[in-house]
């Protein structure tokens, strides 16, 4: 259904839904409601109590019979009202996209059910099963404040109700205090927990197939607070990024704030993700049962298609909740364990997953990061812990020897340097620059006499070091230096034919440089705040193969290329060491394994 396009300011439709009060709602074929009391609001829209005054119409006899509405004191059946403007920002290509999710999801444990949907007037309106509090008006009502007891009844139903949503293939994408409702207050219900606001909520699995893995380090979709760090470095969405938010919705009720609030401004979103990488599961649940640091510690080191150990994680809870009274309904959550337990091996097949490595130390660490590639033998020399002044000496003498440089990179302000016959070029300068990053009227007066940038490096003193080299392939070259990975620049560039040929930084700044022409077909990158090992992995499977690496004191970045020619042999393998790894340089040589590229910086968080 597509729906006029038009454009109203919020204020206008803020009044428009101050109407609502009183006035009659029937949509879809439902019976008439009364909007009677707004219960809440997000970003997309508005919530109301409805209260049904009108007969039933068409398919009312259905609804009323349904054991999920709820009645007031007369007996008058309520339901709550989501209403979306027209013009709201989901809105724009018609229905709200959370209907389409409701619909293709139908009944699922824990989500609240959606009876009717229909437009009137500028709304759309989703009519659905009334609901009480969320776990934030509780927590609030409560002195800021949850029991232990009380936090780990949540976990354990709220793992239930994640369970039955990624079985149906969704995965819900913002999961936070403020989304769990309970049922409402004075019914059957008050105890239970719910899920709302499936207007995030996406596939991971379509099919029979997982979604296939991608990262786009500007695309954000969640709640910074809450969401995980993969959903900060823009990777799809799969079923660890519901569970890492779950655990620190857990840890922020119980401990009533989490160490990454405060952060404001156009860079909140990286200093909460970077503050997120450095918090060791061990530091956020400190003071904490034990249970809440070994469920973070597990989910945040769920790899992206792992299938999470559900009744695993709930049994975590289990010995917290043996209180007399329990503060929530928690007896599905309970049943999973009991029937888990009884078909054993499966539950112990659970247990005995092995440990894999651990993400987050909480002691973050800088390494060299090398790149080698398999190559028919070749000459190849590197330098490390080279003075500027003694540079030339190295360079001078590879150039004699028909060698040139490859690639480049600084550590504690000495270069390195690798030099080999590898490479096209016909003719090479270099320059070392001080005080700014790039030296632009050098670049500029070089790329005149047809020279292009084919290695840079930063030191942590801004000085840096370019060479450039002629018989290359480009036609055309461009460059940025910003404060932050420059995605959206690189994305523009790519639309545009370019691709990254280079990469350097300094300090906290990005050079990136990219090219026209450059025998390469597609390219993707690779951003983290340390070694991004899944990740490439993934991009290796896919037939990519890193192109270029940096790496500042915070983040690790790598672009991974697949060409319009594939080599013969794609090997590629990595190194990361603390010292300067020249042993195994030489190993890799005798197995025909050469540098590609050469990085110094964070790869451990
Ligand atoms: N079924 C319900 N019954 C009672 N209250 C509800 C119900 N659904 C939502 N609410 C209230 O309305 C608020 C907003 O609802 P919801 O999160 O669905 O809206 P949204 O505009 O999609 O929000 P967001 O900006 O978080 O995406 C909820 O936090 C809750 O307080």
């Amino acid at each position: 259904m597509r729906m006029p396009q038009r454009t109203m300011d919020p204020i206008h439709i803020l009044l428009q839904l101050s109407r609502v009060h009183g006035a009659q709602v029937q949509v879809g074929g439902s019976p008439a409601y009364l909007p009677e009391k707004k219960l809440g609001k997000g970003g997309f829209g508005q919530v109301w109590l409805g209260t049904k005054i009108g007969g039933p119409a068409t398919k009312a006899g259905k609804a009323a019979k349904d054991a999920s509405l709820v009645t007031d004191g007369t007996g008058a059946q309520q339901v709550a009202l989501k209403f979306e403007h027209y013009t709201s920002k989901g809105c724009t290509n018609g229905p709200p996209y959370e209907w389409s999710v409701y619909q293709q999801l139908g009944e699922s444990y824990g989500i609240p059910k959606v009876h009717y949907r229909g437009s009137q007037d500028d709304f759309y309106v989703m009519v659905m099963d009334l609901l009480g509090p969320s776990l934030w008006d509780v927590w609030n009502q409560k002195n800021q404040h949850l029991s232990e007891a009380y936090v780990a009844c949540v976990a354990m139903e709220a793992l239930s109700i994640l369970q039955a949503l990624h079985l149906k293939g969704y995965v819900h994408g913002d999961v936070k205090p403020e989304n769990f409702l309970l049922g409402p207050p004075g019914s059957s219900k008050e105890k239970k927990l719910f899920l709302v606001d499936l207007g995030l909520a996406v596939k991971w699995k379509d099919r029979n197939l997982h979604v296939r893995y991608d990262q786009k380090p500007d695309d954000f979709r969640g709640t910074v607070r809450y969401a995980s760090v993969h959903a900060h470095l823009g990777r799809v969405t799969s079923r660890r990024d519901d569970l890492e938010s779950l655990a620190y919705t857990l840890l922020f009720l119980l401990k009533g704030r989490l160490p990454w609030q405060g952060y404001q401004g156009q860079n909140k979103g990286y200093w909460v993700c970077r503050k997120k990488m450095q918090t060791s599961a061990e530091v956020l649940c400190r003071m904490c049962h034990n249970a809440f640091r070994d469920f973070t510690d597990t989910v945040v080191n769920l790899k992206f298609e792992e299938d999470p150990a559900y009744t695993r994680y709930i049994a975590m809870f289990e010995p917290i909740v043996n209180t007399p009274e329990r503060p929530l309904q928690i007896d599905t959550a309970l049943r999973s364990i009991v029937g888990q337990k009884r078909g054993r091996s499966e539950f112990d097949a659970e247990a005995e997953a092995p440990p894999g490595k651990k993400v987050r130390s909480g002691m973050g660490a800088k390494q060299w990061i090398t790149v080698y590639n398999r190559h028919a033998p070749m000459k190849q020399r590197y330098h490390y812990n080279v003075n500027t002044s003694r540079l030339l000496v190295h360079v001078q003498k590879g150039w004699e020897d028909g060698l040139y440089i490859s690639s480049v990179a600084s550590c504690a302000n000495l270069w390195a340097i690798v030099m080999d016959a590898g490479t096209e070029f016909t003719q090479q300068i270099y320059k070392v620059h001080y005080n700014s990053f790039l030296p632009k009227e050098w670049i500029m007066e070089k790329w005149e006499e047809g020279y292009y940038i084919t290695a840079v490096a930063g030191s942590d003193n801004t000085s840096s070091l370019v060479v450039m080299s002629k018989g290359t392939r480009f036609t055309q070259q461009s460059y940025k230096v910003s404060d932050s990975f420059p995605f959206e620049w690189i994305k523009k560039k790519w639309r545009e034919g370019f691709f990254v040929t280079a990469m350097a930084t300094a300090n906290c700044q990005w050079a990136v440089i990219m090219s026209r022409t450059t025998g390469v077909l597609s390219q993707c990158v690779e951003l983290d705040f340390h070694y991004p090992s899944e990740g490439i992995h993934k991009r290796w499977d896919a037939g990519f193969r890193i192109s270029c690496a940096a790496s500042t004191h915070d983040q690790s970045a790598f672009i991974l290329s697949q060409y319009k020619r594939s080599f013969q042999d794609e090997t590629q393998e990595t190194l990361r060491t603390s010292q300067f790894p020249t042993t195994h340089i030489k190993e890799k040589w005798d197995n025909d394994l050469y540098l590609l590229g050469i990085a110094y910086g964070k790869t451990v968080s």
